[in-house]
């Protein structure tokens, strides 16, 4: 690494009887917590046999009862496989002559005496963040690498610069694990890196729950890793409150999400809703496309007001009285009572659907009156109520209060505005004609990304009409305080939640009835759902309205968002995180920032940074970790001998990284030539999986290859993103890119020597 500072030290010198003893006494350690794991497995799995055989007999009590205690049974089992790999990853000497273990999770013996500490627990803190400088107590840090339970190597960093092995040292922590974390071959999947987080990556992870903390950094910081190992931090230090509220986490994409999907489970935790702002809305599917143009207006602050005003557009007095006939009296809806009762159901500030029965409430009294003024008496009691159901069920009348005020779907009331210009133009005089003819559309029409937080919007402002389950969550909650008190006992007397599940969790397992939904399964399907926290990655690409819809998912505005305002492709996002988030989370929120590359070798982050800063982009300062020999190659080909320059490249870089086991190559290009280039190289069957895959740099964005060959940038970099495409689309690979082209190069792409006046690097 550039810039390498006195710190820590690494004692790699030492002779080889010496290292092998070493060696040994470790193997001994890590077969003593695989032993142990061993045999807590066996309990588990024993206990969860006899829950198992206890067959379904027995009262819906008892049953559920039961299905509650195979849950946690169940969850402990896959927690205790989950960690299977690199069980144990580090070790602690402390100047008081104390040794300490740190692994994926806390493992005691038989006494409760500590053999591992779970890598989140502030006794491993000092793993990450001690230095030569700030030692915090340790002498010795050391890095265990291990092959399935076979110790097979160990780092040693001496941070006592007294002890006779002090050398001079690194800034990067565990230097050597690290470097080959970062060398091997990709396998399609994010893994976990527990074992070698770095300082500043830690001081993020555990930064405290509440308000909301924003990650600025460069491509290949870590963002995503640390938003996914803060999740799982939180969920440890944090697990009364999280286990029950959920945590929500928000990707780009479902490839995206599938690409990260086994990191949290292989650091034990599986309570956690991942999803995108598309999927977000229970029972809509958004999967329609439209022009970036039109997402874009969808997504501006402004259409909150529009939202808004359309509902109010349903609260309306007719253009003259609306003469009724019942039971052979003559009635009037006034305009005047209309508007009388419109204001009088706003006060209430209850949302549209559930305002309306004050509103229809009111209108049918005074018409009642009417009638009972015609009579010559007013209606009391029971001819009253006879009265009331006749208006009520009388056609005239509902239609004119129908009229007057319209319940309501989201869907409806989003569709009307986009199928009815007369309507858009009434709710949304602050969009241009121009803008309002992109958003124009056929009824019908499949909803799209953009339209979602819309219709959140207008679920928001038109509630649903909640009385029967109101009443039925009254019932539900008496049952759930004896459920409470029942758990409590259970726990207390078996012993049995091993502090991973409180009595709050098992009482509310013991209450479903049905089919058992785990916290995050009934989160995901309840749209006013508020969670305990929210992680956003890839962040610059939502939309204001995607923000409000988010906030509204966690009103505390407990946040994670990462993300880099350099690599925005969406219209409607940030450029810059103050614009975009001082209106959500106003003075509550706080940045940190990534500033070294784990994944680009430094020559092809360096021209990535240049294009970059060539074209105006507002990038993050960044330092690569390391470099590789012959990371950046540049191909110029005849315009006609495109397809087949890449063809040849592609087969190199399939040859020389694509493995049994790993390795993966990405052909980035622009979308629309995607695919043409996917009929060329024979790849129009490739599946997500396959070792090599044609993407555009929107389908890339997040994801990450051992090599990439990006076809023909300066297309690329053409439209009103292009320049951050090109930028994400250069920061994949984690060991060579090779740029094939044909027309010229946007500035800054070739490597440093070959343009003249272009600076080295950044
Ligand atoms: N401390 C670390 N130890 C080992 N590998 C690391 C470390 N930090 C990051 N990495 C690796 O660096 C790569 C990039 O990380 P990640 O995808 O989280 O970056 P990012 O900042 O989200 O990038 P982008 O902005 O391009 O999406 C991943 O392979 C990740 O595992």
């Amino acid at each position: 690494m550039d810039g390498r500072a006195g710190g820590a030290t690494r004692g790699r010198g030492r002779d080889s009887v010496g290292r092998k003893d070493e060696l040994r006494l470790e193997q001994e350690v890590v077969d003593t917590l695989y032993a142990r794991l061993d045999e807590l497995r066996a309990a588990a799995r024993t206990r969860l046999d006899e829950v198992r055989r206890s067959g379904p007999s027995g009262s819906p009590q008892n049953r559920s009862e039961r299905d509650a205690f195979a849950t946690l049974y169940e969850d402990r089992v896959a927690q205790l496989d989950a960690v299977e790999d690199r069980l144990a990853f580090g070790r602690l000497d402390l100047d008081d002559g104390a040794r300490r273990y740190v692994g994926r999770i806390g493992l005691t013996d038989a006494e409760h005496s500590s053999l591992l500490t779970d890598w989140r627990a502030p006794a491993a803190q000092a793993f990450y963040r001690a230095t030569a400088a700030h030692p915090d107590g340790v002498v010795r840090r050391r890095h265990l690498v291990t092959r399935g339970r076979e110790v097979t190597g160990l780092e040693d960093e001496l941070l006592d610069l007294d002890a006779p092995e002090a050398v001079t040292g690194t800034t990067l922590s565990g230097e050597g694990a690290l470097l080959a974390a970062m060398a091997a071959g990709r396998t399609g999947r994010m893994g976990d890196i527990v074992a070698t987080i770095q300082a500043e990556q830690d001081a993020i992870i555990r930064s405290s729950l509440t308000g909301a903390l924003v990650v600025q950094g460069g491509p290949g910081t870590g963002k995503t890793a640390v938003a996914l190992h803060r999740a799982a931090y939180l969920l440890y230090a944090h697990r009364r409150v999280l286990e029950r509220s959920g945590v929500l986490l928000v990707g780009p994409s479902h490839s995206f999400l599938r690409y990260i999907d086994q990191v949290l489970p292989s650091l034990g935790e599986t309570g956690v809703v991942s999803t995108t702002i598309a999927d977000l809305l229970p029972g809509v599917v958004a999967d329609g496309e439209e022009d970036p143009r039109a997402a874009q207006v969808k997504g501006r602050a402004v259409m909150a007001r529009v939202v808004r005003r359309a509902v109010r557009a349903r609260e309306r007095v007719p253009a003259a009285d609306v003469p009724v006939r019942l039971d052979g009296h003559d009635l009037l809806i006034r305009r005047r009572d209309v508007r009388d009762a419109i204001a009088k159901a706003r006060r209430t500030h209850k949302p549209h659907n559930l305002a309306r029965v004050t509103f229809v409430r009111e209108m049918l009294s005074r018409l009642a009156e009417q009638y009972g003024r015609q009579l010559g008496e007013p209606l009391v009691g029971e001819d009253r109520a006879l009265v009331l159901e006749d208006l009520r069920s009388h056609r005239d009348v509902r239609v004119a209060l129908n009229l007057a005020w319209l319940p309501l779907t989201p869907e409806r009331l989003v569709e009307d505005l986009w199928t009815k210009p007369h309507r858009l133009a009434e709710a949304a005089p602050e969009l241009s004609p121009q803008d309002r003819r992109l958003l124009e559309r056929p009824k019908g029409s499949p909803w799209t990304p953009a339209d979602v937080p819309l219709l959140d919007e207008a679920a928001e402002l038109l509630g649903e009409d909640d009385q029967a389950e109101r009443a039925e969550a009254a019932a539900r909650a008496a049952q759930r305080a004896q459920d409470l008190e029942y758990a409590r006992q259970v726990l207390e007397s078996s012993g049995a939640g091993g502090g991973i599940v409180g009595a709050d969790v098992l009482a509310e397992r013991f209450a479903a009835s049905g089919p058992r939904l785990t916290t995050a399964e009934r989160a995901a399907q309840d749209r006013t759902w508020t969670y305990g926290h929210v992680v956003v990655d890839e962040a610059q690409e939502l939309s204001a309205m995607a923000w409000r819809m988010l906030v509204r998912r966690c009103p505390t505005r407990s946040f994670t968002v990462v993300g880099d305002v350099a690599q925005t492709s969406s219209l409607a996002g940030a450029r810059s995180w103050q614009g975009m988030l001082d209106p959500v989370f106003h003075d509550a929120w706080r940045l940190a920032e990534l500033t070294v590359n784990y994944r680009t070798p430094a020559s092809v982050a360096d021209a990535a940074r240049r294009a970059a800063l060539a074209a105006g982009l507002p990038v993050s300062p960044l330092t690569s970790a390391r470099d590789v020999p012959d990371a950046l190659r540049v191909v110029e080909v005849a315009p006609g001998d495109l397809h087949a320059g890449v063809r040849a490249e592609v087969d190199a870089a399939r040859a020389e990284f694509v493995a049994a086991e790993s390795g993966r190559v990405a052909v980035v290009a622009a979308a629309a030539a995607t695919a043409d280039l996917r009929t060329a190289l024979d790849l129009a069957d490739a599946g997500p999986d396959a070792p090599v895959v044609v993407l555009d740099p929107v389908q890339v964005k997040g994801l990450e290859f051992d090599a990439v060959v990006l076809v023909e940038p300066a297309q690329v970099a053409t439209g009103r993103s292009g320049a951050s495409d090109l930028y994400v689309a250069m920061t994949r690979p984690t060991q060579r890119l090779v740029v094939v082209h044909a027309a010229p190069l946007p500035a800054g792409v070739a490597p440093a020597r070959a343009e003249s006046g272009a600076p080295a690097s950044a």
